[in-house]
């Protein structure tokens, strides 16, 4: 398909997975802008939906009520022809989402090794329950044990990338193909 034909009909329905830190916020809201798309952050979406922080979902209702919420806005949410989505680092691993998902639109993981997702980590403002405030070889051990648990969720992804290759023109030739 050339870009002038993808320009017209638009990437369809992406959801964007992978581990915490991996870039899919960031570049979900890149690529949708780049590519005239609507963009969903499927995080943001609970704590609107929520009237709270994820962090203070989780302490409040705990783990397993999380899982279930955001399976049911991932499943529920009313969207758009052509539209990006960032969904939360452990959706794909939780009930049926990665079929979902896959059924519904196009996954793509965007693939970290845990030592740079755990630089991006310590480095970022947005708090993350799951990391527990650990730092240092502390989080890279973690990273590595979770990321091997999950990986098999991810690895059902339609496409997949090397994260330190990305930009908003590899994410949208990718995704036309
Ligand atoms: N090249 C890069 N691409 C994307 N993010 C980068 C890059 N370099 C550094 N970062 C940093 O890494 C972090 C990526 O966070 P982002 O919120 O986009 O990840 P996420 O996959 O949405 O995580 P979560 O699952 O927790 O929602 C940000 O703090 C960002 O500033
Ligand atoms: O990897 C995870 O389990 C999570 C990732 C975030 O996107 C949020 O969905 C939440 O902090 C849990
Ligand atoms: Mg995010």
């Amino acid at each position: 398909m050339s870009d002038i034909d993808t320009e017209k009909k638009g990437l369809g329905l992406v959801f964007l997975i992978g581990f915490m830190g991996c870039g899919k916020t960031t570049w979900g809201k890149k690529l949708a802008a780049h590519t005239n798309s609507a963009f969903i952050d499927l995080d943001h979406a609970l704590e609107e939906k929520a009237g709270m922080s994820i962090a203070e979902y989780f302490s409040s209702f705990g783990e397993e009520a999380f899982r279930k919420l955001e399976s049911d806005i991932l499943k529920t949410t009313p969207y758009a022809e052509n539209t990006i989505v960032s969904t939360g680092g452990g959706l794909p691993c939780f009930f049926d989402n990665m079929a979902w998902m896959n059924t519904n639109g196009k996954t793509l993981y965007i693939k970290h090794s845990p030592k740079t997702l755990a630089h991006r980590l310590e480095n970022s403002k947005t708090e993350r329950p799951v990391l527990q405030g650990k730092k240092g070889d502390e989080l890279v051990d973690f990273i590595t044990e979770r990321l091997a648990a999950r990986e098999g969720y991810y690895m059902q992804a339609r496409y997949i990338i090397d994260g330190l290759l990305i930009s908003a023109e590899m994410l949208q030739e990718t995704l036309s193909v």
